[in-house]
């Protein structure tokens, strides 16, 4: 099976704790063992500190955007050292690339491509690029709610969504250099166009993962 994870930066980098990246690499090693994965790293709190910097120079959102990239490929760089001789050394910078590095065999690990979306819509872009039996998307909090949990403690968890009930609720969200908060449109967008069965979970332990590749955990995003 070909399974495509995206790790969120706030929690890749949480700490900036080698161990994470150690952890992530175990699991990414044994889902590897049976499948073919491909992984997309975000920025975290670093790409936002260096995208504000960037906006107090005064350059484009473009630009800040392309600053946030840098940084996801950076943690990607991260990722592939703890991988070791299992991730293919170099980081693609595209979907092509990505797809001719994977002729390798080895663990295929990118950040972002271009301005104006997050490494959640790389993933889904990836996941449909190289025709992906799975999304696993890994992010700080359970699964996708009806509203910011960490604002509302009454905010209710679904174990599925359909995405256009997502974009409902992603309407309101800014489309700013290092605001794509939770999921952006484009990356529902996609996941909708092509049917990609994507399952949103707890990264915060690495092996929820492997939880998310058999079912049972988080929010599954089902067809339409
Ligand atoms: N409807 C929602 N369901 C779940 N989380 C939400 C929702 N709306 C906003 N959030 C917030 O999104 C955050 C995750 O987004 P983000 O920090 O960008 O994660 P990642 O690093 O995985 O991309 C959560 O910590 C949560 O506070
Ligand atoms: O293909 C991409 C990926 C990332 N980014 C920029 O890099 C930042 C960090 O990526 P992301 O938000 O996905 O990281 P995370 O939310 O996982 O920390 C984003 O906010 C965007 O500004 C971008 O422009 N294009």
């Amino acid at each position: 099976m070909k399974i495509v994870v995206t790790i969120g930066g706030s929690i890749l980098i949480k700490d900036h704790d080698y161990k994470k990246f150690r952890d992530y690499a175990n699991v990414l090693k044994k889902l590897n063992q049976d499948n073919e994965v491909f992984v997309v790293v975000g920025g975290g709190k670093t790409a936002r500190d260096y995208i504000d910097i960037a906006r107090s120079l005064e350059v484009s959102e473009a630009m800040c955007d392309d600053v946030g990239i840098e940084v996801t490929r950076l943690n990607a760089k991260l990722l592939i050292a703890a991988l070791g001789k299992d991730a293919y050394p170099d980081v693609p910078h595209n979907f092509r690339e990505a797809l001719t590095y994977a002729n390798s065999g080895n663990i295929i690990v990118m950040g972002g491509t271009e301005p104006a979306h997050s490494t959640d819509a790389v993933g889904s872009i990836l996941a449909e690029f190289v025709g992906s039996d799975l999304l696993i998307n890994a992010t700080s909090v359970d699964g996708l709610y009806n509203k910011d949990p960490n604002k509302y403690p009454d905010a209710v968890m679904f174990k599925e969504v359909k995405p256009s009930k997502m974009m409902e609720l992603m309407s309101h969200n800014d489309v700013k250099a290092g605001t794509y908060e939770f999921f952006d449109m484009t990356a529902i967008q996609i996941i909708k166009r092509s049917s990609i069965k994507t399952v949103i979970v707890n990264g915060e332990d690495p092996k929820n993962i492997l939880i998310a590749n058999e079912g049972n955990i988080g929010t599954t995003i089902i067809p339409e």
